[in-house]
């Protein structure tokens, strides 16, 4: 198995270990929390007892065919834990989230669970944010001012492109990556990005994680302390 493969899926079985009996939780979205999922579909097969609530309609997708059981937003008061991926993780455990698209609803279900486990590989894991670029969802109508507002805070804003369509979110709208090259304040970049008419939401997690577990290639794991 390529490291980098490794890498992720023993940060992602390391999390699960922290899932028990009777707790909700939430699956995250990309190739590093796909190991999460399909760690808790072998576990709900051997007879783990979760609801769970995804992040988006691909991950979704894969816990119905683990045959993880699903349950509705209006049945539940929140949510015990939940394992994601990150694009970047600083030393505060602040992240850039969103490469594959899924912020606002990572976001939604971060701040809405008691433990958010963050799992990535070596390479995730960086002394400042923002040499990948921060992914921003934004409404269709009026992309064009949105995206010039964005560049007034310092960016090159992309419009995010699948092939030669633009990227659609599950929410119907479009992603801007960021360019930002160094992020010098998140906390105060976080706010004023939301503040922009047609921002939905942007991909910076500012103390939400409650743990980190980094994978490396050889399979081993490291949970990062603070
Ligand atoms: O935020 C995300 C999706 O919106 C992912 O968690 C993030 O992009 C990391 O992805 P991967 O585990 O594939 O590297």
């Amino acid at each position: 198995m390529d490291k980098i493969v490794m890498a992720k899926r023993a940060a992602s079985e390391k999390a699960a270990q922290y899932v028990r009996d009777g707790m909700v939780v939430g699956l995250g979205t990309g190739s590093t929390a796909y190991w999460a999922i399909q760690k808790l579909g072998e576990m709900t097969k051997n007879g783990l007892q979760i609801k769970a609530v995804a992040t988006s309609n691909q991950s979704e997708a894969l816990a119905k065919e683990l045959q993880i059981p699903l349950i509705a937003f209006t049945d539940i008061d929140g949510i015990d834990v939940t394992i994601d991926g990150a694009d970047e993780v600083d030393d505060e455990w602040n992240l850039i989230k969103g490469g594959g698209g899924a912020l606002l609803r990572e976001k939604i279900i971060a701040s809405a669970s008691k433990e958010l486990i963050v799992v990535a590989d070596e390479g995730k894991k960086v002394e400042q944010l923002g040499k990948f670029h921060l992914p921003v969802e934004i409404v269709q109508f009026g992309y064009e001012l949105t995206l010039r507002k964005l560049a007034s805070y310092g960016c090159i804003p992309h419009l995010r492109m699948s092939g030669e369509k633009r990227f659609i979110t599950d929410n119907g709208n479009f992603i801007v990556d960021c360019e930002f090259g160094r992020i010098e304040q998140p906390s105060e970049l976080h706010v004023a990005l939301n503040m922009i008419p047609g921002v939905v939401e942007n991909g910076l997690f500012i103390h939400l994680a409650t743990k980190v577990i980094v994978g490396f290639g050889d399979g081993s794991v490291r949970e990062l302390g603070r």
